[in-house]
């Protein structure tokens, strides 16, 4: 294992959507797959008590309203709302399962991943999708799964992605010192959150994606290239 230069970070904490994985997958594949699964989804399993007590929360944010036009609208906004995010997660364990769905990484995040993993970073991932959701894209990419490379999967449990709260929330859960901790979002105001709560971060700015690139925090195009930036091996 090489050794880390002085002062570099310790843990690099990774959001998936616009930062390993791309927008468009998530948008257009895995979101429109729970949705035409969803309310079968909820037929077939609403007796297990995981989704009786997504739907009991679902009920408890939107009074009055029948759990699945709630969850539907909130598929709209693209809400990140724990019940539904629970929901998605189930349903897309299935797909996973059945060699329907697949998580196409963007190229750059296996080679860096396992370069930053070789030298002894830990990773780390902080996603508005459930740890569910979390651990089926790294356990279902294409390159086989690849979960063991991380030592923490954090969701909206640790509070919202924006309040720098959740940030310190994780830090403390994990036994890390916020300094040491690099976050790489490709949001802004994520980011914002995650300095605030004294982590480093790096907006990943991914042309692809056409994300727009923030001023207020250091950016990059890639991973390897934001590993590199705050002295840490890009790729192997
Ligand atoms: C776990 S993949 C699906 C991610 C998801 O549901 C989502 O809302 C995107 O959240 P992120 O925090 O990764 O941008
Ligand atoms: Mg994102």
């Amino acid at each position: 294992m090489q050794t880390l230069p002085q002062g570099a970070p310790r843990v690099v904490l990774l959001d998936i959507e616009g930062t390993t994985l791309p927008v468009s997958f998530v948008h257009d594949v895995l979101f429109p797959y729970a949705r035409t699964h969803l309310a079968l989804f909820l037929v077939q399993h609403g007796g297990d008590a995981t989704v009786q007590a997504a739907l009991a929360q679902t009920a408890e944010l939107a009074p009055g309203v029948p759990p699945l036009e709630q969850l539907e609208r909130w598929m709209d906004e693209d809400a990140k709302v724990a019940p539904l995010k629970t929901l998605q997660g189930l349903c897309w364990e299935k797909g996973y399962a059945r060699g329907e769905l697949v998580a196409a990484l963007y190229p750059d995040v296996l080679p860096c991943l396992r370069a930053l993993h070789a030298a002894g970073v830990a990773l780390a991932v902080y996603s508005s999708g459930s740890e569910a959701a979390q651990r089926l894209v790294y356990g279902y990419t294409a390159q086989g799964d690849v979960k063991a490379l991380f030592s923490g999967f954090y969701d909206l449990r640790m509070g919202g992605k924006k309040d720098a709260a959740s940030y310190s929330a994780i830090v403390a859960q994990a036994g890390w010192h916020a300094a040491d901790v690099l976050f790489l979002s490709d949001i802004e105001a994520e980011l914002d959150a995650a300095a605030q709560a004294g982590l480093r971060v790096c907006q990943i700015a991914r042309p692809e994606d056409g994300t727009v690139a923030g001023t207020r925090h250091p950016v990059t195009t890639s991973l390897p290239e934001a590993a590199r930036l705050f002295g840490l091996p890009g790729e192997g």
